[in-house]
């Protein structure tokens, strides 16, 4: 096989594209060829493959495969570098345009410069807090906001978002001291999280910043996540440390996000979105 492809990134959070209006992938080779294309060894190197596809419903589609070739509802920045590739690539006309994925249907800006795309801003949609959205095992409650949490013998407060995907938010005193590397792949795989859990560890900075990790389902530790920084953000409001209606800075391993969760319950992400070059897969 010979797959034509887009390396890019948003923030460091690095995936192969596929443009399937052009090429025609079958659907039972999907989760494989995310896997091989990820490997940095035998492959391109990357945190997954996002396929760009035809839409019914929206003016294009995502679908986003994890490093491990899982199958994620919705990814921040794909979402962002989907937006920048279907405007550059002649996909859509106007800056302003839906985006399906498996999770919902978000509202795209871009802000061309010469026709090349830098800067997206997504409205992400509303955030779902029950227990049974996340989904997360227990009796049913309103939202999971900082609820007791042991894991490893380490008591912990969990706060639990859904962006269409996942999230237990933990806030900690100082970022470089979170567990990542310890509890990250734990917590991904604890039972209480049937469908498995990214996990993200936030230090508040100010009423307008937050220092942000990521361990992400599917794929391990990435240098940021925009469904993370997204859920974070609402994590935060609900815990009393940000305010919603306003810019809140992300920062990021691999840079900034700035997300706003407005009195309307929209989550606005905006960021920048890159390429980083393009080829042809050979498997
Ligand atoms: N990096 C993404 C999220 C990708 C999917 C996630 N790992 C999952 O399985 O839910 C982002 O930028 O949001």
């Amino acid at each position: 096989m010979e797959i034509p492809f887009t390396k890019m990134h948003g923030l460091g959070n690095n995936y192969i594209y596929v443009d399937l209006f052009q090429y025609q992938m079958d659907e039972a080779s999907m989760p494989k060829i995310a896997r091989a294309m990820a490997d940095v060894h035998k492959g391109i190197g990357s945190d997954g493959m996002i396929l760009i596809h035809p839409s019914t419903k929206a003016d294009v589609g995502m679908r986003i495969f994890n490093k491990d070739g899982s199958e994620g509802k919705s990814c921040g920045n794909g979402l962002r570098c989907t937006a920048k590739y279907a405007f550059e690539n002649g996909i859509v006309t106007e800056p302003t345009f839906q985006i399906e994925t498996k999770a919902n249907i978000v509202e795209a800006e871009v802000f061309p410069l010469e026709g090349s795309v830098d800067q997206v801003t997504i409205n992400m949609g509303e955030p779902a807090l029950q227990r049974t959205a996340i989904p997360m095992l227990g009796y049913e409650t309103e939202a999971v906001i900082r609820e007791d949490y042991t894991i490893e013998g380490q008591l912990l407060e969990l706060t639990a978002v859904s962006m269409g995907n996942p999230h237990a938010v933990f806030f900690v005193e100082d970022i470089q001291d979170a567990p990542l590397y310890d509890l990250g792949p734990v917590i991904e795989k604890d039972n209480r999280f049937p469908d498995g859990v990214n996990v993200e560890f936030i230090q508040v900075v100010s009423e307008r910043e937050l220092h942000f990790r990521v361990w992400e389902r599917g794929s391990g530790v990435t240098q940021a996540c925009g469904t993370g920084a997204c859920a974070a953000v609402v994590a935060a409001a609900l815990n009393g440390f940000v305010s919603r209606g306003k810019d809140i800075t992300v920062h990021l391993s691999g840079g900034d996000l700035v997300i706003n969760w407005d009195e309307n319950g929209m989550v606005w992400m905006s960021g920048e979105a890159k390429t980083i070059a393009t080829g042809v897969f050979h498997c």
